[in-house]
């Protein structure tokens, strides 16, 4: 198994001491000369711990960086691209060089199968809508070429570029065809780390869902010391510091994940209305905390979004079976759950037979909202019977053990609870 990288950054020049380390033939390429030139005097042309002695350990073994590009495109069987995609002036990514780089793949005539695999991070959906058309549209000329593709993100950090290519938390793998898949395959399964196949889109918005939610993280942060700020007379630093203690941080798995799972919107008595109430009480000191006015408008706005998946499945006169009132698992409390809201909506766009079950807040729930025209079920079995197709809003364990039933029938599991 041969292996060629385009693009000797942070990313590229790991990657290739990395399969080089694990014995693969590796030929590494770049179009900035002086880079090339001092990798080959064994120099790593940036800070990266470790890189310059695997560099010195392989060069001219399994690390080639004077091969031919002819020659090196020819003999291999994966081709990562790991060149930049930097931001352009709209925000949008700039992909400028890896079309430039799969261009010059292209030019060089071979009749082997190769995968080419996009390790820069690209955003979802390029793979599919904009470099396989692209490649087609080249090879359209030349019908002899046989390419596969594949995503293939990567999550290293700066400063820690070795440890997390050599030992990766987990592999991500978009790949649609079965040869690319083996290819990959044996060039990953030294690292030992857990591979997930997904499809290209998935693989793609794994990238930024990961990298998305640490710029929301270190922004949230940065806007909570300005309302610190704002409001006055808080020690910043004592609050985080002591925000870190909640439990939930800790243990593995870390209890706060649970918080990064998509559903319908949070509820109940605490979360809705303290980050309503910070958000007034930093306006009224003279800021206004724009990601905690997105966080109220993201929690409205999943419902209707939710609610439309329904509309273009469901025809209106069908039995809907809601599965769960109460705003969480194992409580009763039904005080601004999302489920009233998702009902009302969904009475608005005319479903008329709405059936609802949850293990033990029908009471509360009819109590609260006597208006809403639905009617209860006893036990979960009456509303299977009863609901042409149920739509799951509290994540009950009680839906999950009976996963098997309900599946039998459409189900919208907004919870992502089977
Ligand atoms: N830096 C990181 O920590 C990191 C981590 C994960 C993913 N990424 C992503 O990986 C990609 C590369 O990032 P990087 O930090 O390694 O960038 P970088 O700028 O350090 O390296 C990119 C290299 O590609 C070279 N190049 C450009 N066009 C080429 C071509 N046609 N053929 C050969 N070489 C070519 C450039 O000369 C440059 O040396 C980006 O998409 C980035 O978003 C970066
Ligand atoms: O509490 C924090 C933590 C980080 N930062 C800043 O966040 C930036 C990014 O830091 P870090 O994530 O360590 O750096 P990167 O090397 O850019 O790595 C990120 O970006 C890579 C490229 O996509 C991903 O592969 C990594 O998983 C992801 O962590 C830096 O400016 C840090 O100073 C903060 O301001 N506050």
């Amino acid at each position: 198994m041969n292996i060629t990288v385009l693009g000797l950054g942070f990313v590229g020049l790991t990657t290739s001491l990395g399969f080089a380390k694990k014995g693969f033939k590796t030929y590494g390429f770049d179009i900035n000369e002086s880079r090339l030139k001092s990798l080959k005097k064994h120099h790593v042309p940036f800070f990266e711990p470790h890189l310059k002695e695997i560099l010195i350990e392989t060069i001219g073994n399994s690390f080639l960086l004077d091969v031919p590009f002819e020659d090196a495109i020819k003999n291999s069987d994966a081709i990562f691209l790991c060149v930049g995609t930097p931001e352009k002036r709209d925000g949008s990514a700039d992909l400028t060089y890896l079309f430039n780089g799969i261009e010059q793949i292209l030019s060089v005539p071979t009749e082997k199968f190769q995968v080419l695999i996009t390790k820069s991070t690209v955003p979802p959906s390029t793979l599919s809508k904009e470099v396989i058309p692209f490649v087609n549209q080249i090879l359209a000329e030349n019908s002899n070429r046989k390419i596969g593709f594949a995503s293939n993100p990567e999550f290293l950090r700066e400063g820690y570029c070795w440890e997390d290519f050599i030992r990766p938390d987990r592999v991500v793998i978009g790949v649609e065809d079965e040869k690319s898949k083996e290819i990959l395959d044996i060039v990953y399964k030294p690292f030992g780390a857990p591979i997930h196949y997904v499809n290209y889109n998935t693989a793609e918005f794994i990238k930024y869902l990961s990298n998305t939610l640490l710029s929301t993280m270190i922004s949230y942060a940065n806007e909570m010391s300005m309302i610190a700020g704002a409001i006055g007379d808080i020690e910043t630093k004592r609050a985080f510091q002591i925000l870190h203690e909640d439990k939930r941080w800790y243990g593995d798995p870390a209890g706060i994940r649970s918080y990064v799972y998509p559903g319908c919107g949070y509820g109940g008595y605490c979360l809705p209305k303290d980050t309503a109430a910070l958000v007034s009480m930093a306006e009224k000191n003279g800021y206004s905390p724009s990601m905690l006015k997105a966080n109220l408008e993201v929690n409205k706005g999943i419902k209707p979004f939710l609610v439309e998946q329904v509309v273009a499945e469901v025809e209106p006169n069908a039995s809907l079976g809601i599965l769960g009132l109460s705003f969480k698992p194992n409580s009763d409390d039904v005080r601004i759950t999302p489920p009233k809201e998702i009902i009302e909506q969904l009475l608005e766009k005319g479903y008329s037979n709405i059936y609802a079950y949850d293990p033990i807040s029908n009471e509360e729930f009819k109590t609260h909202y006597p208006d809403l025209p639905i009617t209860y079920m006893d036990t979960l079995d009456q509303l299977y019977e009863k609901a042409e197709c149920m739509v799951l809003l509290t994540g009950w364990d009680e839906f999950k053990e009976k996963k098997g039933l309900l599946q039998q029938k459409k189900v919208f599991d907004f919870r992502y609870t089977l």
